[in-house]
C-alpha cells in the first residue's frame, strides 16, 4: 500500500482525549462527549491508565471514533495503536522515533510527531512523518512543556517554514483557536478547553465554528 492510502487529516479542531483531565469520567464517555460535539479527530492520550486498562479504552475509543466517522491516534503508544486498530500515533522525544513508529504501523496510517521548529518539522518529514505538533502556543497547565510559549507570531513563522501540515497545541481554547487557525494551523489541539467545560460536546462545536471563522479571517486578510 502507498502513502495515498493513508487518511487525510481532517483541518479544524483535534481533540486530545486525555486520563488526566476530569478522571471522573471514563475515557469512553469523554470520547462519546467529544464526537457527539463532531470531532473529527481524537487523539487518545493515557499517561496514567494502566496497560490492561488501556488497551480495553483503546479498543473502546477507536471503534467509537470509527462508528462517528472521525479518526483516532494513539499518543505515545505504537503497541496499543495496531492492537486497536487506531488510524495512527503522535510521538515526541520521550517515545519511539517517528522511523520507528513508521516502521511498525506501515505506509497505511498517520505518523505524527513532536517538533519545536521548522528544522524539526524537516527532519520528520524526512523520518516518515505526516504531520507535525507545535508548541506550546500559549501557556498550559496540562503538561509542563521543556520549552517556550512560541505566541501567535513565532507559531505562524514554523508553520510558514514547516513542510508538513502543522497541529498547533498548547492552550489552544475557544478564546484563541481562530488565532490559531488563522496563523496557518492545519489543526489545533485541544484538551483542557474541551474536558473542563460544562458541556463538553457544545464546547467543541463553538470550538470548530471558531477555527472555520480563523480561515475565513486568514483567507479574507490575503484577498485584494
Ligand atoms: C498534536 C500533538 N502535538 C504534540 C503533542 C505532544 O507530544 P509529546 O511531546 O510526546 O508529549 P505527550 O503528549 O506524550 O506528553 C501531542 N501529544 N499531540
Ligand atoms: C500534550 C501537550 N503538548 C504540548 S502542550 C500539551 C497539552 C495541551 O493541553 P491543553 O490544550 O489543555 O493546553
Ligand atoms: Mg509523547
Amino acid at each position: 500500500m502507498n502513502a495515498s492510502a493513508r487518511p487525510l487529516l481532517p483541518k479544524g479542531p483535534y481533540l486530545l482525549c486525555d486520563d488526566t483531565l476530569r478522571p471522573e469520567l471514563s475515557l469512553g464517555e469523554k470520547a462519546a462527549r467529544l464526537l457527539a460535539g463532531g470531532a473529527r479527530i481524537l487523539q487518545l492520550r493515557m499517561k496514567r491508565t494502566p496497560p490492561r486498562e488501556a488497551l480495553a479504552a483503546a479498543r473502546e475509543v477507536v471503534a467509537a471514533c470509527h462508528r462517528a466517522g472521525a479518526l483516532c491516534l494513539l499518543n505515545d503508544r505504537v503497541d496499543l495503536a495496531l492492537l486497536s486498530g487506531a488510524d495512527g500515533v503522535h510521538v515526541g522525544d520521550e517515545d519511539l522515533p517517528p522511523e520507528a513508529a513508521r516502521e511498525l504501523l506501515g505506509p497505511a496510517r498517520l505518523v505524527g510527531v513532536t517538533v519545536r521548529n521548522a528544522e524539526g518539522a524537516r527532519a520528520a518529514q524526512a523520518a516518515g512523518a505526516d504531520y507535525v505538533g507545535v508548541g506550546p502556543v500559549f501557556g498550559t497547565t496540562t503538561k509542563q512543556v521543556p520549552a517556550p510559549v512560541l505566541g501567535v507570531e513565532g507559531f505562524a513563522a514554523v508553520v510558514r517554514a514547516s513542510p508538513l501540515p502543522v497541529v498547533g497545541i498548547g492552550g489552544v481554547a475557544l478564546t484563541n483557536i481562530a488565532q490559531v487557525a488563522a496563523a496557518g494551523a492545519w489543526c489545533a489541539a485541544v484538551a483542557s478547553d474541551a474536558l473542563l467545560a460544562p458541556d463538553i460536546a457544545e464546547q467543541v462545536r463553538r470550538l470548530s465554528a471558531a477555527f472555520d471563522s480563523g480561515l475565513r479571517g486568514a483567507s479574507l486578510a490575503g484577498s485584494p
